[in-house]
């Protein structure tokens, strides 16, 4: 919301007056609260007969407000107590209130102004719908449309609102007020206005280590975004601390709000950085009421595997790029390394023989139309013909005389079975990439696309551990496709177990009875594969083999992409984008820009921006609006000090701060600064990787050699901005020198 006036100046009660109209107020507001909290706990406690309710109520000819959003085709949401009882046990025993807003509106400009309080139409804005027994709305949902004034009115636009009320909460017990007075010449004379502004307080709180919902104090720039429409693409763009996140999981809940039936049934996908990134944000969807949303970090999106490990720069850099596709594809469809060169069948008298080269035409040829693991009829059809090709005329008689009996006693033989369980196994993704760790079969699919030098590289990277990376996960989701899904067998009625290779390593064998077992595992925990509307988060990083990954997810679905390209970790993000624009290329855009910073200090961000701007000097810069009059702080350590000094600035911070106090290492340096920090005993302080810092915030920072940060990380400079721009309050810098520092223009 905008920051309009305020009670200050309305309200010129002495400080006792003041403080007796505050109680006042509250007690009043808390009396309507109370209604809400006993109309859904009766609800609660009668289920049966509010659903009874939900129906007579679908039958009902009502009038006013109701028939309005009735109309809308809402009315199901908000209407049904019922519905509100379920959301509100879902909610967390800490949430935050049901109630957090009114309006107290007029009839607009043209007509007379109220002559009191009372005169002017309340409405109360929540986070569900509820209505009384009368079936008169109680309070709307936030994301019903007649509560959109509630983040759109501003002084100049006040789409008939006179004041806008924030009901401050903790669960059902209403703390504090805020007001905003968006027409003081419209306001009657017995109205209070109490409060500093809702906004301000909001963002001053201490942070925890989960993000919280802004429902409350959502701004009129991000709800537009939130309401964009459910078709196409939308793009929120806007530089570090603008809400993109927030205004994003918010989307998510009005999307199922505005056409539950389409997306719950389709699914929504929220695809994030990375597992702490999900483990950061996955509270603010069930405060809002919803939980059917999956969130998967992007190491986690093919099923079965949960990569947290990370590549060296230059590995992830040849791992994400589109180079890729063509090796993938080449290795897909090459020999198995293990398999037998030749086959030989001793059949009614005679040994034939296929040598290499023929065994190779036969895989060619099965493989022309249709997936490896897909293709095992065709290979053994091949495989029958090129043997009875070679198989001597004089000896085509009685039962061999022709080719399908021939077929039929070959492939029965011992020699041929062993032969084509060798020749042609399952392949799994995970054993397909693996292969890549040999340089010299890596060299041949590689062809010219990959420099001798990156063909060593991602050879040893791929050897060097049995642990898959994140960026290992969308090279596994192209093989899968690649390689395609196993069909049941003729010989089995077991499927064949595809997550197998990918959760336990090399084993390609596998019992009858472990099978069904996992196979019976996957399909209980599957979720819907494809979507129907995708929500992309910090997507400037994406690679553009990522990209593919994800919108596999979605071939039919709408889609939400935030991010912030100067905040890539990608080096080149001008190619990730290039991705992402030619894989949704089909999708009308709508394109949102948020450009206020509420997260950093002013003076936070403002060195940030400086330093992003000697790199970039057309990075999108927002403005910080919070000033808290403390600059950071940057300290030379001495010579191999780097983890003292890092436990000083943390310990001091910890003094400073009340919320969490977030360390960023590069990696190298975790395992000596990690136990430093254990010392100080204290649970609200964390160490974290640049990497792992994105997206998420902190009261305190400090930042543990930045020069190091750049030059260790894929991003660069782009990195050491979304480290920078993570402390709310306070960030400390330590580094060997000054030389990282930006030079001031004098
Ligand atoms: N309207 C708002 N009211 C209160 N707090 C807000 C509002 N908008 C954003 N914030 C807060 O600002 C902080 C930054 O929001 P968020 O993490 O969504 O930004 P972002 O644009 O995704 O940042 P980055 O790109 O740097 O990761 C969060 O603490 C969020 O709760």
């Amino acid at each position: 919301m905008d920051q309009t006036p305020t009670s200050a100046d309305h309200n010129s009660d002495g400080a006792d007056g003041a403080d007796s109209m505050e109680r006042a107020e509250l007690a009043a507001e808390q009396q309507h609260v109370d209604r809400v909290y006993g109309r859904v706990e009766e609800a609660a406690r009668s289920a049966s007969r509010i659903a009874v309710d939900g129906y007579q109520r679908g039958q009902a000819q009502n009038v006013g407000r109701v028939r309005e959003e009735e109309q809308t085709g809402l009315y199901e949401r908000d209407v049904l107590v019922f519905a509100a009882a379920r959301r509100i046990a879902e909610l967390d025993a800490e949430h935050e209130g049901l109630v957090f807003g009114r309006l107290d509106s007029d009839r607009g400009d043209d007509e007379p102004q109220a002559p009191a309080a009372a005169g002017l139409d309340k409405l109360y804005v929540g986070r569900i719908g509820v209505r009384d027994a009368e079936y008169e709305p109680l309070v709307i949902d936030w994301r019903a449309p007649a509560a959109e004034p509630f983040y759109r009115a501003t002084a100049t636009d006040r789409q008939k609102v006179v004041r806008r009320r924030v009901l401050r909460n903790k669960g059902p017990r209403i703390v504090g007020l805020e007001d905003d007075l968006l027409a003081p010449e419209r306001a009657p004379e017995d109205l209070p206005v109490m409060g500093e502004g809702a906004l301000m307080a909001s963002l001053s709180r201490a942070r925890g280590h989960t993000m919280r919902d802004i429902v409350a104090t959502i701004q009129a720039e991000q709800d537009k975004a939130i309401r964009s429409t459910a078709r196409g693409v939308t793009v929120i763009g806007g530089g570090p601390g603008t809400g993109k996140t927030v205004v994003a999981l918010h989307r998510a809940a009005y999307l199922l709000y505005s056409d539950r039936r389409r997306f719950e049934r389709g699914g929504v996908l929220v695809v994030g950085p990375s597992a702490a990134f999900m483990a950061y944000i996955e509270r603010v969807l069930p405060s809002l009421g919803e939980n059917t949303v999956s969130l998967r970090a992007v190491g986690e999106l093919v099923d079965g595997v949960k990569a947290t490990a990370v590549d060296e720069a230059e590995v992830a850099a040849i791992k994400g790029s589109l180079r890729m596709r063509g090796v993938l594809s080449r290795a897909a469809r090459d020999r198995v390394p293990t398999a037998p060169t030749t086959l030989r069948v001793f059949i009614g008298g005679a040994t034939v023989e296929l040598d290499a080269n023929q065994l190779d035409n036969v895989r060619r040829n099965a493989l022309r139309r249709t997936a490896r693991n897909r293709a095992a009829a065709e290979a053994r059809k091949g495989l029958i013909a090129a043997l009875w090709q070679r198989f001597p005329e004089d000896l085509r008689t009685g039962p061999l005389g022709d080719r399908e009996a021939f077929g039929d006693r070959a492939t029965d033989t011992p020699a041929f079975r062993t032969f084509f369980g060798q020749w042609w196994p399952v392949v799994t993704p995970e054993a397909a990439l693996r292969w890549l760790g040999d340089p010299r079969r890596l060299q041949r699919w590689a062809r010219n696309e990959l420099t001798p030098r990156e063909v060593d590289a991602l050879a040893r990277g791929i050897r060097t551990t049995d642990e898959f990376t994140i960026a290992d996960v969308a090279l596994l989701d192209e093989l899968t496709t690649l390689l395609g899904r196993p069909l049941a067998t003729e010989n089995t009625d077991e499927e064949f177990d595809w997550l197998e290779g990918l959760s336990e390593g090399v084993n390609e064998v596998l019992t009858s009875s472990e099978r069904r077992a996992r196979a019976a595992a996957a399909r209980e925990a599957e979720e819907p594969e494809e979507y129907a509307h995708v929500l992309v988060d910090e997507a400037q990083d994406l690679s553009p083999m990522q990209w593919r990954m994800v919108t596999r997810r979605g071939p039919q679905a709408s889609w939400t992409i935030v991010g912030d390209p100067a905040q890539s970790s990608w080096p080149d993000p001008d190619e990730a984008r290039g991705a992402m624009d030619s894989m949704l290329s089909h999708l009308q855009r709508h394109t949102y820009r948020l450009s206020t910073n509420y997260r950093n200090s002013a003076e936070i961000y403002s060195f940030a921006g400086e330093v992003i701007r000697q790199s970039i000097p057309d990075a999108d810069l927002p403005n910080a609006v919070r000033s808290t009059g403390v600059e950071p702080d940057h300290r030379v350590f001495d010579d191999g000090k780097v983890s003292q000094a890092a436990g000083e600035a943390a310990a001091e911070l910890l003094q400073l701060v009340e919320g969490t106090v977030g360390v960023i290492v590069p990696p190298a340096l975790r395992p000596i600064v990690e136990p430093v920090l254990a010392e100080l005993g204290d649970p609200r302080v964390v160490a974290v990787s640049p990497l792992d810092s994105k997206g998420l915030e902190y009261d305190g920072v400090v930042v543990v050699e930045p020069d190091r940060i750049v030059s260790d990380t894929l991003g660069g400079v782009r990195a050491l901005y979304v480290v920078l721009t993570r402390a709310t309050q306070r960030l400390i810098t330590i580094n060997s020198t000054t030389q990282w520092l930006p030079t001031r223009d004098s």
